[in-house]
């Protein structure tokens, strides 16, 4: 299977009119609608997070900020990451060697290039950590999800034409090191595309730097180290490519933000105008994996076996509209939803989270499903309806895997819960720590998300359910309500 990073960037433009066209709409709906309980680090949002695990991405540095760091090379100015001074750089560097772990020989029909080692280069510490800091959280929450990071300059490779790599991986170089990332320095060149293979996945990633907002935009691609990889022939002009380490230095434990009062509404305005610019959520190149959609099916098995009847999870992707057409959805959305749909009775929503950050809430996240399209699938009202827990005015808490939801005073659908998987695009977007602050729009302690979820049920028990109502509501008990007691098989 072949993909071309052009397939591959239609994801990020859904992102952006997704985003403008229910922007409007997201800050001006009712808050009374009865919601899901939303949880996080559960077995089912851990199972999926491993189905989304994607062995290369790639994504621009954010045109919001100004990114550059100077360089130098023995002492000697050599420009800058935006106006880099090639002849500088080129008068220094030695010929790529050829080998595995000590480096030996040069073989240029292998590799023709040459290259800086890190200890040569000088850059501007702080500029530099800015961009090494912006390369974390993209990686955190796609490649390394939920990992602690070091990031560091292992070499500067220069291909000037007739410059390639053929296909190889990059053998480690310490226990830690598990992944690389490339970093293009702004100039110009012809030929020389990026090549990555994992798992019979092939994508062509074009490291030029991007323009955004009339801005060029550097490319990083970052990748584990036993994905192969190739640089075509370089045909024209120079290519210079900051070349990084990856070291997984331990786990990072789930973000704190349903207890964080003032985190969340800045990731909300960012969100805002991340998805407002463009072009740049993390594209990811994951294979979806039988064994591991397998395991989500046991685990959704398991949670209608314990009694929670609609188990909601949100989608990988994020999409201009939330439809139960099987052919909007893309990547693992759709190979999950092919997989579910023979054995449960699945639908596609839009969601969005309520997300209090009064300061004396703990956690106050609900997920609300709603329809966006015409033509949409829609469960019986009554459902929502019947189902609230009436007793919620009382504070409740509840631990379950781990984690402790708290609610007060919601209206919650009884027997169902939304997981939240770290993988998600809503994860990314609640995830992304960026430094600027460019909110303006404040909501009375409270933000919404939006995304768009899949929601499942035992096959059938929907119909069975309406069945049962009717005929409860016959024998006029409890006006129909006990029917949300039973579980049907
Ligand atoms: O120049 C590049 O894009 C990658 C170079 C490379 O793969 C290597 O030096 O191992
Ligand atoms: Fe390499």
């Amino acid at each position: 299977m072949s993909q071309t990073a052009a397939s591959q960037s239609s994801g990020s433009e859904h992102d952006l009119s997704i985003f403008k066209r229910i922007y409007q709409r997201l800050l001006s709906l009712p808050q009374e609608k009865e919601g899901y309980k939303v949880q996080t680090n559960t077995r089912l949002a851990h199972t999926l997070d491993k189905l989304a695990d994607s062995p290369f991405a790639s994504f621009p540095l954010d045109p919001r900020s100004k990114w550059d760091f100077s360089i130098k090379v023995k002492g000697e100015e050599a420009g800058t990451l935006m106006n880099p001074d090639v002849s500088v750089l080129q008068k220094h560097a030695t010929p790529s060697p050829f080998g595995r772990g000590e480096e030996t020989g040069i073989d240029p029909s292998y590799k023709n290039g040459t290259e800086l080692k890190a200890r040569k280069l000088k850059l501007s510490a702080a500029e530099h950590q800015r961009v090494i800091d912006h390369i974390y959280w993209n990686l955190t929450s796609s490649v390394f999800l939920g990992k602690n990071l070091r990031i560091e300059l292992y070499k500067l490779v220069i291909c000037e034409a007739g410059g390639h790599f053929n296909w190889h991986r990059d053998s480690p170089h310490s226990d830690a090191h598990h992944g690389t990332v490339l970093l293009a320095l702004n100039t110009e060149w012809e030929g020389g595309e990026f090549m990555l293979r994992h798992g019979g996945v092939e994508v062509n990633i074009d490291m030029h730097p991007t323009t955004i907002q009339n801005k060029s935009r550097p490319l990083v691609a970052a990748f584990y180290t036993d994905t192969e990889h190739k640089v075509m022939p370089v045909t024209n002009g120079v290519r210079l490519i900051l070349q990084y380490d990856v070291e997984v230095i331990g786990e990072r434990p789930p973000p704190e933000r349903y207890n964080d009062d003032e985190k969340p509404l800045r990731l909300a305005a960012l969100c805002a105008k991340r998805l407002e610019s463009g072009k740049l959520v993390t594209a990811t190149y994951a294979k979806p994996d039988d064994t591991l959609i397998q395991a989500v099916i046991d685990e959704i098995k398991e949670l209608h076996d314990e009694g929670t009847n609609i188990v909601a999870f949100p989608l990988f992707h994020l999409y201009r509209r939330a439809s139960v057409k099987r052919e909007y959805l893309k990547g693992n959305d759709s190979a999950l939803f092919d997989a579910l749909k023979d054995q449960f009775d699945i639908s596609v929503d839009t969601v969005l989270f309520y997300y209090d950050t009064t300061p004396w809430s703990v956690l106050r996240c609900v997920a609300y499903r709603y329809s966006t399209e015409i033509g949409q699938v829609k469960y019986p009202e009554e459902e929502f309806t019947d189902e609230y827990d009436d007793d919620s005015d009382e504070e409740e808490s509840d631990i379950k895997d781990g984690y402790t939801y708290r609610h007060k005073k919601e209206r919650v659908i009884k027997d169902a819960a939304f997981h939240i998987p770290r993988a998600s695009a809503i994860e990314k977007i609640l995830e992304q720590e960026l430094a600027e602050w460019v909110g303006n729009e404040r909501q009375k302690g409270e933000i919404r998300y939006y995304g768009a979820g899949m929601f499942v049920k035992p096959k059938n028990e929907r119909l069975s359910s309406v069945h049962e109502r009717e005929a409860m509501n016959d024998s006029d008990e409890d006006g129909g309500r006990a029917v949300k007691k039973r579980r049907v098989e």
